[in-house]
Protein backbone atom coordinates (compact mmCIF):
# COMPACT_ATOMS: atom_id res chain seq x y z
CA UNK A 1 0.00 0.00 0.00
CA UNK A 2 1.96 3.38 -0.76
CA UNK A 3 0.46 6.57 0.32
CA UNK A 4 3.38 8.08 -1.64
CA UNK A 5 4.53 8.32 -5.22
CA UNK A 6 7.29 5.65 -4.55
CA UNK A 7 9.37 6.22 -7.82
CA UNK A 8 12.94 7.11 -7.18
CA UNK A 9 14.51 9.75 -8.17
CA UNK A 10 17.89 10.61 -9.51
CA UNK A 11 21.00 11.97 -7.59
CA UNK A 12 24.05 13.62 -9.61
CA UNK A 13 27.63 14.66 -7.62
CA UNK A 14 28.98 16.62 -9.55
CA UNK A 15 32.59 16.94 -8.54
CA UNK A 16 31.65 16.04 -4.60
CA UNK A 17 34.16 16.32 -1.93
CA UNK A 18 33.83 16.26 1.98
CA UNK A 19 36.47 16.85 4.19
CA UNK A 20 37.24 16.10 7.76
CA UNK A 21 39.61 18.85 9.28
CA UNK A 22 40.52 19.50 5.49
CA UNK A 23 41.11 15.63 5.01
CA UNK A 24 39.41 14.58 2.24
CA UNK A 25 37.44 11.21 2.58
CA UNK A 26 35.29 11.83 -0.76
CA UNK A 27 37.60 13.96 -3.47
CA UNK A 28 36.18 15.20 -6.41
CA UNK A 29 33.66 12.48 -7.20
CA UNK A 30 31.42 13.16 -10.28
CA UNK A 31 28.32 10.28 -11.70
CA UNK A 32 24.90 9.82 -10.97
CA UNK A 33 22.79 7.63 -9.28
CA UNK A 34 20.25 7.11 -11.78
CA UNK A 35 16.70 7.33 -10.80
CA UNK A 36 15.55 3.76 -10.41
CA UNK A 37 18.96 1.82 -10.01
CA UNK A 38 20.53 -0.47 -7.65
CA UNK A 39 24.00 0.33 -6.68
CA UNK A 40 26.40 -1.34 -4.54
CA UNK A 41 28.88 1.22 -3.08
CA UNK A 42 32.58 -0.86 -2.25
CA UNK A 43 35.84 0.11 -1.57
CA UNK A 44 38.69 -0.69 1.46
CA UNK A 45 38.55 0.58 5.08
CA UNK A 46 38.63 4.06 4.94
CA UNK A 47 37.03 4.85 1.29
CA UNK A 48 34.64 7.41 2.13
CA UNK A 49 31.66 4.83 1.52
CA UNK A 50 29.46 6.25 4.76
CA UNK A 51 30.97 9.91 4.59
CA UNK A 52 29.45 9.90 0.87
CA UNK A 53 25.89 7.88 1.95
CA UNK A 54 25.53 10.69 5.10
CA UNK A 55 26.48 13.71 2.69
CA UNK A 56 23.54 12.24 0.61
CA UNK A 57 21.83 12.05 3.53
CA UNK A 58 21.94 15.51 3.67
CA UNK A 59 23.83 15.26 7.37
CA UNK A 60 27.58 16.44 6.08
CA UNK A 61 28.04 19.28 3.53
CA UNK A 62 30.09 19.80 0.72
CA UNK A 63 33.55 20.87 0.85
CA UNK A 64 33.87 21.32 -2.88
CA UNK A 65 31.21 20.44 -5.38
CA UNK A 66 27.62 19.34 -5.11
CA UNK A 67 24.91 17.06 -4.77
CA UNK A 68 22.26 17.79 -7.19
CA UNK A 69 18.70 15.44 -6.21
CA UNK A 70 16.68 16.67 -8.85
CA UNK A 71 14.63 18.81 -6.42
CA UNK A 72 13.73 16.03 -3.69
CA UNK A 73 14.69 16.68 -0.15
CA UNK A 74 16.78 14.54 1.39
CA UNK A 75 14.54 14.69 4.22
CA UNK A 76 12.32 11.86 1.80
CA UNK A 77 15.33 9.51 1.90
CA UNK A 78 15.21 6.67 3.91
CA UNK A 79 18.40 5.77 5.57
CA UNK A 80 19.74 2.33 7.49
CA UNK A 81 22.74 3.46 9.32
CA UNK A 82 25.60 1.82 10.14
CA UNK A 83 24.38 -0.53 13.25
CA UNK A 84 27.22 0.67 15.55
CA UNK A 85 25.61 4.04 15.13
CA UNK A 86 22.20 3.38 16.60
CA UNK A 87 21.76 2.99 20.17
CA UNK A 88 18.72 0.78 21.18
CA UNK A 89 19.03 1.12 24.39
CA UNK A 90 15.78 3.64 24.61
CA UNK A 91 12.60 1.33 26.49
CA UNK A 92 11.24 1.19 23.08
CA UNK A 93 8.83 -1.45 21.56
CA UNK A 94 9.19 -3.04 18.33
CA UNK A 95 5.82 -1.81 16.96
CA UNK A 96 6.78 1.41 18.40
CA UNK A 97 10.11 1.74 16.28
CA UNK A 98 8.45 0.64 13.39
CA UNK A 99 5.42 3.11 13.56
CA UNK A 100 8.20 6.01 13.61
CA UNK A 101 8.66 5.47 9.85
CA UNK A 102 5.40 7.06 9.26
CA UNK A 103 6.24 9.79 11.26
CA UNK A 104 6.47 11.88 8.13
CA UNK A 105 2.72 11.14 7.14
CA UNK A 106 1.34 11.56 10.91
CA UNK A 107 3.03 14.35 11.88
CA UNK A 108 4.39 14.02 15.44
CA UNK A 109 1.51 14.50 17.25
CA UNK A 110 -0.66 12.75 14.53
CA UNK A 111 -1.99 9.53 16.53
CA UNK A 112 -2.62 6.49 15.11
CA UNK A 113 -5.62 5.57 12.89
CA UNK A 114 -6.74 1.76 12.80
CA UNK A 115 -5.42 1.51 9.15
CA UNK A 116 -2.17 2.78 10.06
CA UNK A 117 -2.02 0.36 13.05
CA UNK A 118 -2.35 -2.16 10.23
CA UNK A 119 0.18 -0.81 7.57
CA UNK A 120 2.60 -1.15 10.54
CA UNK A 121 1.20 -4.65 11.20
CA UNK A 122 1.93 -5.53 7.68
CA UNK A 123 5.40 -4.19 7.59
CA UNK A 124 6.38 -6.28 10.53
CA UNK A 125 4.68 -9.39 8.81
CA UNK A 126 6.65 -8.46 5.95
CA UNK A 127 9.96 -8.87 7.76
CA UNK A 128 8.51 -12.43 9.66
CA UNK A 129 8.81 -10.08 13.05
CA UNK A 130 4.83 -11.37 13.54
CA UNK A 131 4.56 -11.55 17.26
CA UNK A 132 7.41 -9.30 18.27
CA UNK A 133 5.40 -6.26 18.28
CA UNK A 134 5.46 -5.71 22.10
CA UNK A 135 8.92 -6.95 22.55
CA UNK A 136 11.82 -4.08 23.73
CA UNK A 137 14.28 -3.62 21.05
CA UNK A 138 16.72 -3.89 23.57
CA UNK A 139 16.02 -7.81 23.77
CA UNK A 140 16.15 -8.14 20.24
CA UNK A 141 19.21 -10.13 18.77
CA UNK A 142 20.84 -8.30 15.46
CA UNK A 143 19.36 -9.90 12.65
CA UNK A 144 16.23 -9.27 14.50
CA UNK A 145 16.88 -5.69 15.18
CA UNK A 146 17.88 -5.18 11.62
CA UNK A 147 14.43 -6.55 10.35
CA UNK A 148 12.94 -4.31 12.52
CA UNK A 149 14.87 -1.36 10.69
CA UNK A 150 13.83 -2.83 7.59
CA UNK A 151 10.14 -2.59 8.35
CA UNK A 152 10.65 0.84 9.20
CA UNK A 153 11.60 1.78 6.06
CA UNK A 154 9.30 -0.32 4.41
CA UNK A 155 6.69 2.00 6.16
CA UNK A 156 8.63 4.97 5.60
CA UNK A 157 7.77 4.23 1.85
CA UNK A 158 10.63 6.47 0.58
CA UNK A 159 11.50 6.92 -3.28
CA UNK A 160 15.34 6.97 -2.32
CA UNK A 161 16.74 4.38 0.34
CA UNK A 162 20.21 4.42 1.89
CA UNK A 163 21.51 1.35 3.38
CA UNK A 164 24.98 1.68 4.92
CA UNK A 165 26.34 -1.92 5.75
CA UNK A 166 23.01 -3.58 6.14
CA UNK A 167 24.52 -7.35 6.43
CA UNK A 168 27.45 -6.24 8.79
CA UNK A 169 27.07 -9.20 11.67
CA UNK A 170 23.93 -10.48 10.63
CA UNK A 171 23.18 -13.87 9.56
CA UNK A 172 22.86 -16.01 6.40
CA UNK A 173 18.73 -16.32 5.94
CA UNK A 174 18.06 -12.65 8.09
CA UNK A 175 20.46 -11.51 4.67
CA UNK A 176 18.49 -13.64 2.17
CA UNK A 177 15.13 -12.40 3.40
CA UNK A 178 16.56 -8.53 3.47
CA UNK A 179 17.83 -9.31 0.20
CA UNK A 180 14.75 -9.64 -1.12
CA UNK A 181 13.67 -6.66 0.02
CA UNK A 182 15.59 -4.54 -1.77
CA UNK A 183 14.80 -6.61 -4.67
CA UNK A 184 11.35 -5.67 -4.63
CA UNK A 185 12.15 -2.12 -3.78
CA UNK A 186 14.15 -1.80 -6.49
CA UNK A 187 11.19 -3.47 -9.05
CA UNK A 188 9.27 -0.84 -7.75
CA UNK A 189 11.58 1.60 -9.05
CA UNK A 190 12.99 2.95 -6.20
CA UNK A 191 16.40 3.92 -5.87
CA UNK A 192 18.63 2.09 -3.98
CA UNK A 193 22.02 2.86 -2.48
CA UNK A 194 23.83 0.06 -0.43
CA UNK A 195 27.30 -0.14 1.22
CA UNK A 196 28.03 -3.34 1.45
CA UNK A 197 31.65 -5.60 1.86
CA UNK A 198 30.52 -9.06 0.40
CA UNK A 199 31.47 -8.83 -3.21
CA UNK A 200 29.79 -11.69 -4.51
CA UNK A 201 26.40 -10.50 -3.22
CA UNK A 202 27.13 -7.50 -4.93
CA UNK A 203 27.36 -9.26 -7.84
CA UNK A 204 24.81 -11.62 -7.51
CA UNK A 205 22.78 -8.41 -6.84
CA UNK A 206 23.53 -4.99 -7.65
CA UNK A 207 23.23 -4.24 -11.43
CA UNK A 208 25.31 -1.00 -10.67
CA UNK A 209 28.51 -0.50 -8.60
CA UNK A 210 30.68 2.70 -7.23
CA UNK A 211 34.06 1.63 -6.46
CA UNK A 212 35.55 4.22 -3.94
CA UNK A 213 39.39 4.43 -2.38
CA UNK A 214 38.14 8.26 -1.87
CA UNK A 215 38.00 9.19 -5.33
CA UNK A 216 35.80 7.07 -7.71
CA UNK A 217 37.98 4.10 -8.84
CA UNK A 218 35.00 3.10 -11.45
CA UNK A 219 31.10 3.52 -11.41
CA UNK A 220 29.07 1.69 -14.04
CA UNK A 221 27.84 -1.90 -14.79
CA UNK A 222 28.90 -4.41 -11.40
CA UNK A 223 30.69 -6.69 -14.06
CA UNK A 224 32.79 -3.82 -15.28
CA UNK A 225 33.34 -1.87 -12.38
CA UNK A 226 34.43 -5.66 -10.50
CA UNK A 227 37.70 -5.94 -12.67
CA UNK A 228 41.22 -6.70 -11.48
CA UNK A 229 42.62 -3.80 -12.38
CA UNK A 230 39.97 -1.39 -10.68
CA UNK A 231 40.21 -3.73 -7.52
CA UNK A 232 44.17 -3.21 -7.43
CA UNK A 233 43.97 0.36 -7.92
CA UNK A 234 41.37 0.87 -4.69
CA UNK A 235 44.07 -1.24 -2.86
CA UNK A 236 46.92 0.65 -3.60
CA UNK A 237 45.31 3.88 -2.94
CA UNK A 238 44.51 2.93 0.17
CA UNK A 239 47.87 1.53 1.20
CA UNK A 240 49.40 5.26 0.07
CA UNK A 241 46.64 6.76 1.91
CA UNK A 242 48.08 5.56 4.86
CA UNK A 243 51.46 6.01 4.38
CA UNK A 244 51.04 9.54 3.71
CA UNK A 245 47.91 11.27 5.27
CA UNK A 246 46.39 13.65 2.09
CA UNK A 247 44.54 16.93 2.27
CA UNK A 248 42.66 18.55 0.13
CA UNK A 249 45.09 21.53 -1.53
CA UNK A 250 41.58 23.56 -3.19
CA UNK A 251 39.77 23.53 0.16
CA UNK A 252 43.05 24.60 2.26
CA UNK A 253 43.66 27.91 -0.02
CA UNK A 254 39.97 28.82 0.47
CA UNK A 255 40.50 28.44 4.29
CA UNK A 256 43.81 30.39 4.23
N1 LIG B 1 34.10 12.12 12.34
C1 LIG B 1 35.26 11.99 11.71
N2 LIG B 1 36.28 12.83 11.97
C2 LIG B 1 37.47 12.75 11.32
N3 LIG B 1 37.72 11.82 10.37
C3 LIG B 1 36.73 10.94 10.06
C4 LIG B 1 35.46 10.98 10.71
N4 LIG B 1 34.68 10.00 10.19
C5 LIG B 1 35.44 9.36 9.27
N5 LIG B 1 36.67 9.94 9.18
C6 LIG B 1 37.77 9.55 8.28
O1 LIG B 1 37.30 9.70 6.95
C7 LIG B 1 37.75 8.63 6.14
C8 LIG B 1 36.54 7.94 5.50
O2 LIG B 1 35.76 7.33 6.52
P1 LIG B 1 34.41 6.53 6.18
O3 LIG B 1 33.82 6.11 7.48
O4 LIG B 1 33.59 7.35 5.28
O5 LIG B 1 35.00 5.28 5.38
P2 LIG B 1 34.29 3.92 4.96
O6 LIG B 1 34.66 3.67 3.54
O7 LIG B 1 32.84 3.96 5.28
O8 LIG B 1 35.05 2.87 5.90
P3 LIG B 1 34.61 1.45 6.54
O9 LIG B 1 34.50 0.48 5.40
O10 LIG B 1 35.77 1.14 7.43
O11 LIG B 1 33.31 1.66 7.29
C9 LIG B 1 38.58 7.72 7.05
O12 LIG B 1 39.94 8.03 6.86
C10 LIG B 1 38.11 8.07 8.43
O13 LIG B 1 39.15 7.88 9.37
Amino acid sequence: MSHSDPRGAPIHLDNLTITYQRHPAVHHVTGSFEAGSLTAIIGPNGAGKSTLIKALTGTMAASEGRIDRAGMSPSRYGYLPQAAEVDRSFPLSVFDTVAMGDWHRLGVFGGMKRQDVARALDALDKVGLTGFEQRRISELSSGQFQRVLFARLLLQDAPVILLDEPFNAIDERTTRDLLTLIRHWHEHGRTVIAVLHDMSQVRQCFPQTLLMAREAIAWGPTDEVLQHHNLRRANMMEESWRADAHTCALHEEEQA
